[in-house]
């Protein structure tokens, strides 16, 4: 009889994600394993996966153990590694929160892109979670992307992971989206890039489309949505780290909305629903199949 590994499935605003809880850390899980479970047709499907490994078991954050028990091993739908997920790491507390592994309140989670502070409101078994998502970069130089024939000017915007964020007219701009949006100068992103397109939809209000690096178009992306609220505040000449006041913006992405707060010392929350629709068992024989 095959050994069965428990998964979970959730989301955040729609970006949805293959949750396996796994803390010891022992399950190898190559790529091509993480691109089989996230495929949506012959997997169980997902815009990526979040691996649930303690810190301690795993060496990429074994130093952080003492500051964060549990580590978001975040990877994308075609299996790459990517250092964060904004809306992964909402869902990745929601499931420590119902399988009763934290409790209530502030809740430390070790990411690539560093830790990362979840509040989890109290007795609320759903709702909406606010995350501390870290400060943004915003790194010099001139950004190009394009769709088809046509260019956009994009502000370069570091969440951990990294973001090109062009304001267009219409989000039917981008196109079918199918593709990566090619980008210049190459030497700006050499792993890749998120692409973000952004039209306004009223005082500190906008609205976007994203391209993700290693999942293609997703319903909705939270690091995404931080780099356009930053984006959106420079362009409108709103800086908090200036004004000494707080600014929010509201983000709507096909999946939802998300509302993201830039504070005068240059910390960004972001608030917003997570989910888990469903659990189930991976076949351990399945899995041996596609992750040689
Ligand atoms: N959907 C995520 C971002 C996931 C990582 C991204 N595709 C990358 O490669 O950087 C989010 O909600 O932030």
């Amino acid at each position: 009889m095959s050994t069965r590994i428990a998964f979970l499935k959730g989301h955040g605003t729609e970006n949805d994600f293959v949750i396996v809880p796994d803390p010891d850390n022992a399950l190898e899980l190559s790529p091509a394993a993480v691109a089989a479970l996230c495929d949506r047709r012959a997997g169980i499907g997902g815009d990526g996966l979040l691996h649930v490994v303690r810190s301690a078991a795993h060496p990429e954050v074994r130093h952080l153990a003492a500051e964060a028990e549990w580590f978001m091993d975040y990877r994308n739908g075609d299996g790459s590694i990517a250092e964060m997920c904004g809306n992964g790491v909402r869902v990745f507390a929601r499931y420590l929160q119902r399988a009763g592994l934290v409790g209530e309140g502030d809740l430390a989670v070790a990411t690539r892109g560093g830790v990362k502070t979840v509040h989890i409101a109290k007795a609320a078994a759903g709702g909406d979670i606010t995350v501390g998502m870290g400060k943004a970069l915003l790194p010099e130089g001139d950004v190009t992307v394009s769709v088809a024939d046509r260019h956009w000017p994009a502000r370069n915007v570091n969440m951990g992971n990294p973001h090109a964020v062009a304001f267009v007219d219409d989000l039917a701009d981008a196109g079918d989206l199918y593709d990566p949006p090619p980008f210049s100068p190459a030497a700006a992103y050499p792993d890749g890039v998120n692409v973000e397109f952004v039209v306004d939809r009223g005082p500190r209000h906008v609205a976007m489309r994203v391209h993700e690096r290693g999942s293609g178009e997703t319903r909705s992306c939270g690091t995404g949505a931080c780099a356009v609220a930053v984006a959106a505040a420079r362009r409108d000449g709103a800086d908090p780290a200036a004004t000494g006041s707080p600014v929010t913006y509201t983000v709507d992405l096909p999946g939802g909305s998300l509302v993201i707060t830039e504070r005068p010392d240059g910390e960004i929350e972001m608030t917003g629903p997570a989910v888990i629709v469903a659990e189930g068992e991976i076949d351990a024989e399945w899995l041996e199949t596609v992750n040689p």
